[in-house]
């Protein structure tokens, strides 16, 4: 696919490099070799990459789904040096490690898509700030919306949001990135698109809980619209729009990721709301639940910009251990009166 950029220089993509073969990198991958992209999905352990290479399939991750005629494997980060654009996939925990280990490989210039959505633990900071300090020769874009990985990878009918400030490089990234039932929308609000991918993690396990402890479907309808409020207030107050969470993005991945136990965040406040403890309801999971680990930093940058976030702090306390279901269930029903207002 080929566009002019700002200068008028022509971006062209021809090779992606999906970096992470969790569930959504592979699904992923596979979306860029319906694209018409000469595709390298890269995963961390050389023997997952010769199963993938002898299966052409990623049981682990991503049961059942038999992979694109043409995607390529490998373990060794150095063999998307030479591809034009890289799609970052791994937990974003993980994130700043990952994206170190790849510097070495990445020529200035090229495109980081990143998929992950969390906060980074400590720091606070959202993925494109690990980018901007990893990788700072690395335009940068965010691809976020609701998307079962499991869904995607079979050719189901998904869209999504594909931020990027620059206007030329996102119109580019979008057509590449554009396959048979895979439908992105561009935007250029990056922290408006990362804050409601991350938000909508921690809010999907308070409506698991809730439907766990069969609080009934007025509860979730109120829990998703309450939680839509917070994820908007938190956004703006980062520096995001509130048009922007308002997309797929925001709204959508919420709707969605509440919706579903095909969401890992929701069953695991379901299994809180069936009464497991947390150690439970995590024990020999290989998937990630992003919302598990972003909820400390989500706590902790709505408390620096002063914003009210009282159901992602009610789930971030129940997971610290430091309230019980019951004691957030009681605590989000006994706030006090008020108008209703984002
Ligand atoms: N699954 C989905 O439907 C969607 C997921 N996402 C997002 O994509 C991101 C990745 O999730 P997903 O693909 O589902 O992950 P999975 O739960 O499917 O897989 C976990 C992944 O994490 C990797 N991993 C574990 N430890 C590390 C480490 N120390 N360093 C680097 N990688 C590590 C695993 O690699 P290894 O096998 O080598 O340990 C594996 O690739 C998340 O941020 C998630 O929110 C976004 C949209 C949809
Ligand atoms: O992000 C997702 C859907 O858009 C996947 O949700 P889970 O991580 O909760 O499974």
């Amino acid at each position: 696919m080929t566009n002019e950029n700002a200068s008028g220089g022509r971006m062209e993509f021809r090779t992606a490099g999906v970096i992470g073969a969790g569930a959504w990198g592979t699904a992923l991958a596979q979306v860029c070799v319906r694209a018409g992209l000469d595709t390298t999905l890269q995963a961390r352990e050389p023997q997952l990459v010769e199963t993938l290479r002898t299966t052409r399939a990623n049981d682990l991750y991503l049961p059942g789904v038999p992979l694109a005629e043409g995607l390529k494997f490998t373990a060794d980060l150095a063999d998307l040096g030479d591809c034009d654009l890289i799609l970052a996939v791994p937990p974003a925990q993980h994130m700043r490690a990952t994206l170190t280990a790849f510097a070495p490989h990445h020529r200035p210039g090229v495109p980081v898509v990143l998929c992950s959505k969390g906060v980074e633990r400590g720091t606070m900071k959202l993925m494109t700030e690990v980018l901007a300090e990893t990788l700072p020769d690395a335009p940068a874009a965010v691809l976020s919306g609701p998307s079962f990985a499991g869904e995607v990878a079979r050719g189901l009918p998904t869209a999504v949001t594909l931020a990027c400030a620059d206007q030329a490089l996102g119109q580019a990234l979008l057509s590449t990135l554009s396959a048979p039932g895979f439908r992105p929308y561009l935007a250029t609000d990056l922290i408006g698109a990362e804050a409601g991918g991350a938000l909508k993690n921690v809010l999907a396990i308070a409506c698991g809980v809730s439907e766990g402890r069969q609080l009934g479907r007025s509860a979730h309808a109120a829990l998703i619209t309450r939680g839509f409020a917070e994820m908007t207030r938190l956004a703006v107050a980062m520096g995001g729009q509130a048009e922007t969470v308002a997309g797929l993005c925001g709204l959508g991945d919420l709707v969605l990721t509440c919706s579903s136990p095909q969401s890992r965040n929701m069953s695991l406040g379901l299994a809180l709301g069936q009464g497991q403890t947390v150690e439970q309801a995590l024990a020999g999971k290989r998937s990630v639940a992003e919302g598990y680990e972003s909820a400390p930093a989500v706590r902790a940058l709505a408390a620096r910009l002063g914003v009210e976030t009282p159901i992602a702090e009610g789930i971030a306390a129940l997971l610290a251990g430091e309230i019980t279901v019951d004691g957030l269930i009681d605590g989000l029903l006994s706030r006090p009166l008020k108008a209703e207002r984002v």
